[in-house]
């Protein structure tokens, strides 16, 4: 059975005011999805409610037909894996032992961790180009190095569900398109990815489908085309762009600046 995310009839708020209000929304396995918006508008939040870090104060997350509230969140975390906007940790753990520690929800305790949870760290250190940091402390990295050991740290963890909110936004354009070609390559076997961006083009060039996120409402496209038109980007982010189609088909906004 696909895995699949269902918001329904979902408030959250922060305190003061909604951040969103009412809103539903269903998500299927085999689909990279781009979360679009502008600053402020709740991609990580939305993200934060999906991976379970945040609990909606009206309406249900439901994962494979569970509501979240109610699973216990080891279980949570053994479905859904989140790179974070911001990844900080403050202890010099080692680069080998941070990502071994994504296999944490599989672990019977701290220091139980299996050949296989060893044999996944190098493989997913190795995939994502960082293995020689394996010995560096965290603590040590630059902005990029610390971004790409979140990713593994969530790549290792072989969730149904991966959330990435703005996962490339410091790493180099060589090591964005390995990590999101991975990203995608996963969709397409069937896990659910949902992946927060500004770049409209890497949405346009790696998504299946659309989430807009503004004004405390979610808009689903599952035609992405029809999601990036211009009339669309005007409305949602207020520029001007102009549609480029590659000899191979793909669909390239550029920017037209006055
Ligand atoms: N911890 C918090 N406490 C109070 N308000 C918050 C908190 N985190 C976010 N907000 C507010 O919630 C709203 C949504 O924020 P969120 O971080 O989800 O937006 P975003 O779309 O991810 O933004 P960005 O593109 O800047 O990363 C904003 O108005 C923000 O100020």
């Amino acid at each position: 059975m696909k895995v699949e995310v269902e918001l329904h009839k979902v408030s959250f708020s922060y305190g003061e005011g909604w951040v969103f209000k009412e809103i539903s929304l269903r998500l299927t396995g085999g689909v990279f999805y781009a979360l679009l918006g502008p600053n402020g508008s709740g991609k990580s939040t939305l993200l934060s409610l999906i991976s379970g870090l945040l609990v909606p104060q009206e309406g249900e997350v439901i994962l494979c037909g569970k509501k979240m509230r109610k699973m216990p969140l080891r279980e949570v975390a053994r479905h859904v894996a989140l790179v974070p906007q911001d990844f900080f940790v403050r202890f010099p753990y080692t680069v080998y032992y941070t990502v071994l520690t994504g296999r944490f929800p599989f672990s019977s305790g701290r220091w139980a961790y299996s050949e296989e949870d060893h044999r996944l760290t190098k493989h997913y250190l190795d995939e994502g180009g960082i293995l020689h940091l394996a010995d560096s402390p965290v603590t040590a990295l630059s902005g990029g190095e610390s971004q790409k050991v979140a990713f593994v740290r969530a790549l290792v963890r072989e969730t149904p569900v991966l959330l990435l909110d703005e996962p490339v936004s410091n790493i180099d354009v060589a090591s964005t398109l390995n990590f999101l070609k991975k990203a995608r390559l996963l969709a397409q076997e069937g896990k659910l990815v949902v992946a927060a961006f500004h770049d409209l083009n890497l949405a346009s060039l790696f998504a299946d489908q659309i989430i807009f996120v503004k004004g405390g409402q979610v808009e689903l496209w599952e035609d992405k085309r029809e999601a990036l038109s211009p009339q669309n980007i005007q409305r949602i982010f207020g520029i001007e762009v102009v549609p480029y189609e590659s000899p191979e088909g793909e669909l390239y906004l550029l920017y037209r600046v006055e």
